[in-house]
């Protein structure tokens, strides 16, 4: 390249479109009619830079700097890119100038998260191939698609602008930024979840019948009753009614109403926070029935028709929600909202937060049908239990069973903190949220209690003590790690979290690295996985069906575990190659 200021193979620091970060680059060619270097950086991220965006590494100085900003997290030990840069050359170099320091304000930094390809074709389609990919730029307006290269239904580069400064990126799918998984073909996709969409209900339904049984093995089920013994109107009426009843307690004006999540657009959603209020009046409106005459045994007795209606009430939400879907703005869609295939969209779900006026469907079904049914389910067993073995009481583990249960939702609603969770930011509302918070929450949360009505089970006072403790510890763990977590991400600032230590990332975020998040890299999990094990042992060691739940939680949240972790490296990058150094395990102390 002569007469360039750089020549291919040399190893510079290049800037990172949109920050005030600079990483070791490998300089590939360089392009005189546009007068544009084309680099590539460690992760394999292949961009086009100006001179101005490159510097010499010999006359490169990064700047010192503390890796928090309160007095206090001075103190702790430095993490900082610069402490990196001095400590191998072979590490991803980082530095900042002062205003990048006040991280708040570090909203340049522009991140590329490629997702799930889920179409055999696209060679015909290459141009409206934004839904192929899952691009979420945070300071979005700075990121443009330019063009994109594909092969054989396989997009293989996208072209971007980033316009705050101009600089074009290439971003190849088979580089991208640590290695995240982006080829799912279509027809695996489409086997995959209809699979599911058949044998989650089939699961459900199955464990409950076995639950009833004496014999409560799984490897002995009794086969299902027949489905029209099962589809009862009468009792699909009161699920509606109870759906119904409980969408007008969400749209009375009491509580304050908060700012969740902003959308693509940059508008703020709100909502209003009276799960507690909805509670209180539930439990007035059940205790004012019973009075008048009303059986709570009705559910005990009609405990799988219920959960029939509740699926086909489940599905019909999902057929509106799709439907709707295929109207709604563009920007208001999951990531990877709008794959193409009818079956995928119908069950992941293609809008983020569907609305009808300001009522958010997926925020109410997800906290308030199914968690507070859940509830109501469990005491119907309690008096199941009271009548079918004459007890005036229910049974010590019947309210262990229930008295945990009825804490954890509590303090669900307590904090009403889904709005900052995964499935409230990230996923699309279809069947399959749909189905797990009116379906599977409500009928498989409450197997311990279902099979307490038939199974009973005797406790001795210290193995009551015993799980009691476990289940204050689970709880502690859960509720101090997302407390803090949330506390955090609210405001980094926050001065009672300034003993922690942080490590910051290019995002402008920074990530929590001592206390519980310093202790494994998920606690919130091992918290909630603890108080799983807490409410199977009051069932007793006689059968494993009552350990169903400890069971999906692992499965669920080792999946999920995963699945986080990928994206945050995605996004944290070399940061959080740091965090996993730091702490070694993922949920399980020295386990796992
Ligand atoms: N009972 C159930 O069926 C069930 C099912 C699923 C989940 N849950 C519970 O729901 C709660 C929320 O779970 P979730 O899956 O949404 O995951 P989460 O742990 O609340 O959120 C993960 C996010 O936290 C942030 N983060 C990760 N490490 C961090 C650190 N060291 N410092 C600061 N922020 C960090 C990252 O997002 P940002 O950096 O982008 O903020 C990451 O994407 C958990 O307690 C879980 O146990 C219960
Ligand atoms: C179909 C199934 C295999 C999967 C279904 C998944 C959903 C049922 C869960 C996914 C996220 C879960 C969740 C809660 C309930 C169950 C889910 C919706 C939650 C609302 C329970 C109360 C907790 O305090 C919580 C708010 C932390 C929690 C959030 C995640």
């Amino acid at each position: 390249m002569p007469g360039t200021r750089f020549q291919s193979g040399d190893m510079v620091m290049g800037r990172w479109p949109g920050s005030s970060l600079f990483y070791e680059v490998k300089v590939l060619s360089y392009d005189a009619k546009i007068q544009l270097y084309t680099v590539v950086y460690k992760d394999g991220t292949e961009l086009e830079l100006r001179e101005a965006d490159m510097k010499n590494p010999t006359g490169f100085k990064p700047s010192r700097r503390s890796r928090s900003r309160s007095p206090s997290r001075r103190r702790s030990r430095s993490r900082s890119p610069a402490r990196t840069t001095r400590r191998s050359s072979s590490r991803t170099f980082a530095t900042e100038t002062p205003a990048a320091r006040k991280e708040p304000k570090m909203k340049e930094v522009l991140e590329i998260r490629l997702s799930p390809v889920v179409r055999n074709t696209c060679h015909t389609h290459c141009w409206d191939l934004e839904w192929l990919f899952v691009f979420e730029c945070f300071s979005a307006a700075s990121c443009h698609v330019l063009d994109r290269e594909c092969e054989g239904g396989m997009v293989l580069v996208c072209k971007l602008l980033c316009q705050s400064n101009s600089t074009r990126m290439h971003i190849k799918t088979d580089r991208l930024p640590y290695g995240s998984s982006h080829s799912v073909s279509f027809p695996p996709v489409f086997a995959g979840v209809s699979c599911m969409m058949l044998f989650l209900p089939v699961a459900v339904l199955g464990l409950m019948v076995v639950c009833s049984q004496e014999d409560a093995s799984l490897m002995s089920p009794p086969p299902l009753p027949a489905l029209d013994s099962l589809l009862d109107p009468h009792v699909f009426g009161m699920v509606v009614l109870w759906f119904l009843f409980q969408a007008l307690l969400y749209v009375l004006p009491v509580g304050k109403v908060v700012e969740g999540i902003p959308l693509k657009n940059g508008e703020w959603l709100k909502y209003r926070m009276n799960t507690l209020h909805a509670f209180v009046l539930t439990v007035a409106a059940l205790g004012a029935a019973v009075h008048q005459g009303v059986d709570l045994g009705y559910i005990h007795s009609h405990f799988l028709q219920l959960a029939v209606s509740s699926l086909l009430f489940s599905v019909l939400l999902s057929v509106y929600l799709y439907v709707r879907s295929r109207w709604a703005p563009q920007d208001q869609l999951a990531p990877g909202g709008n794959s193409g295939s009818v079956i995928y969209d119908f069950f992941m779900g293609s809008e983020l937060n569907p609305r009808i006026k300001g009522f958010d469907l997926k925020y109410f079904c997800e906290l308030r049908p199914g968690l507070m049914g859940w509830l109501v389910i469990n005491a119907a067993m309690a008096l199941a239990e009271m009548k079918l073995h004459n007890l005036d009481y229910p049974s010590p583990a019947m309210i262990l069973v229930n008295c945990f249960h009825l804490f954890y939702v509590l303090d669900a609603y307590w904090h009403e903190a889904v709005l900052g969770y995964m499935d409230t930011t990230h996923a699309g509302f279809g069947f399959m949220l749909v189905f797990g918070d009116l379906m599977w929450v409500p009928f498989t949360f409450s197997l311990q209690s279902y099979y307490l009505v038939y199974h009973p089970s005797h406790l001795s006072l210290p193995w009551i003590v015993g799980i009691v403790t476990l289940n204050v510890i689970g709880f502690s763990i859960f509720r101090k790690a997302n407390s803090q977590k949330n506390a955090f991400r609210r405001n980094p600032s926050d001065p009672t979290l300034s003993h922690l230590k942080t490590i910051p990332t290019a995002t402008g975020k920074s990530l929590l690295v001592s206390g519980l998040w310093g202790l494994v890299r998920h606690p919130n999990y091992l918290g909630d996985l603890i108080m799983a094990l807490a409410w199977s042992l009051p069932c007793g060691f006689t059968h494993i069906l009552p350990y169903f739940y400890v069971i999906y939680l692992t499965t669920l949240l080792v999946h999920r575990e995963a699945r986080d972790e990928a994206q945050c490296r995605r996004k944290y990058g070399s940061a959080w190659d740091d965090y996993c150094r730091e702490v070694r395990y993922r949920i399980i102390p020295r386990v796992y």
